[in-house]
């Protein structure tokens, strides 16, 4: 035994897929990533819906797979190897009622019909879904259906729950009520949630997992992965903008030779001069201000850039370069009368800014 509730390995040639990932018990991993990164890979996989080239994964103790080793094969079919999985339909039975939808799974697993019924009483009223017994799944709004199928994926008592973005079919004034729902389901179970909402990651997570065709590129506790992403798509995700470079005696140089100013007096532990670093700000505590003319940026640490685009975001507009991207007000925008094309300077608030080794 390791320790760990889940311990899972796995490689699939024709994907150019190789994942291991471990899960302490009463964990739940947020997995994010582009599309195609390989999130409903790992789902498939540890489903059992999808067999690997190679891997072994044990789950509470029980081995799920081993295949592609020395021994011979070994493969728990699906229904044995107590995963539940919710996706982002709720794909309830349509002629079952929906106290019976939920009774399925501890009935499947041996519970009298009586007994199955009672978990399944139970589990609804734990998604305030106890008055919708009775209703069939055409009967209900999306939000219903979803808690349904939120207390049928529990009413198992799974080892493992997979959630396959959870909110991403719903409205977004129902997605909330599901949410702290999830939340409430989520303490103290094993859990893999695939997502696209940073939200999610912070409500629900205590770690996340980053993919990017088909290897782990981040992961690491929630605040700390989202909060000094490594990467643009992380930093996309987490609404920062993210520089790499190199730590000198002020902040640090970019590749291009410029310099760009952090204060990191506050820092804990000083990372030194000639290391590889990233830089994380919010395009908020970007300024833009006029080129002045000459070959070199009018403030020190200015990073001068062509401005690429302009998109109105409420009152800020988000102005895009090459290299970084600034929220200026909409007056001054206007003010200045900047468009697509033109050269200015984008200095980043040196209080701003986190500076991290990559
Ligand atoms: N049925 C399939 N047969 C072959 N290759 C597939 C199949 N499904 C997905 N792939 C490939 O496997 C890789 C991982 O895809 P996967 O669906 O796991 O990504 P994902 O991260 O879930 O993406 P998304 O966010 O778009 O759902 C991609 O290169 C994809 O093209």
């Amino acid at each position: 035994m390791t320790g760990a509730a889940l311990a899972f390995r796995a490689t699939l040639r024709e994907r150019d897929w190789e994942l291991a990932v471990d899960l302490a018990a009463g964990e739940t991993v947020a997995v994010l990533g582009p599309n195609g990164a390989g999130k409903s890979t790992l789902l498939a996989v540890l489903a059992g819906l999808l067999r690997p080239d190679t891997g072994h994964a044990t789950l509470a103790g029980r081995e799920l797979f081993a295949v592609g080793g020395s021994a011979r094969d070994q493969w728990l079919p699906p229904h044995r190897r107590g995963i539940s999985l919710l996706a982002q339909e709720a794909l309830l039975f349509p002629h079952r009622s929906v106290l019976d939808n939920v009774a399925y799974g501890p009935l499947v697993a041996g519970a009298s019909r009586g007994e199955a019924r009672d978990i399944a009483r139970r589990r609804l009223a734990e998604v305030e879904a106890s008055e919708l017994e009775g209703r069939r799944p055409a009967e209900l709004s999306g939000g219903q259906a979803q808690r349904v199928a939120l207390a049928r994926a529990l009413a198992p008592d799974p080892a493992l729950l997979l959630l396959d973005e959870p909110m991403a079919a719903l409205d977004a004034t129902v997605a909330p009520h599901l949410r702290r729902m999830l939340r409430d389901q989520l303490r103290g179970r094993t859990t893999v949630l695939v997502t696209h909402e940073v939200l999610d990651a912070y409500t629900l997570a205590d770690r996340v997992i980053v993919l990017d065709a088909g290897r782990i590129v981040e992961q690491g506790p929630t605040a700390e992965v989202l909060e000094r992403p490594r990467t643009a798509f992380t930093a996309d995700l987490a609404g920062l903008e993210l520089l790499t470079g190199v730590r000198t005696a002020r902040g640090l140089r970019l590749p291009d030779g410029t310099e760009v100013e952090v204060d990191s007096s506050a820092e804990a532990d000083p990372i030194p001069a000639g290391v590889a670093v990233a830089c994380a700000f919010r395009p908020s505590r970007v300024e833009v201000r006029e080129a002045d003319g000459s070959g070199v940026p009018s403030a020190s640490g200015a990073l001068r850039a062509t401005i690429t685009d302009l998109e109105p975001r409420g009152d800020v507009v988000r102005v895009r370069s090459a290299v970084i991207t600034a929220d200026v007000a909409v007056q001054q925008l206007a003010a200045a009368g900047w468009s697509t094309g033109d050269v200015v300077d984008f200095v980043v608030d040196p209080r701003a800014a986190v500076l991290y080794p990559r």
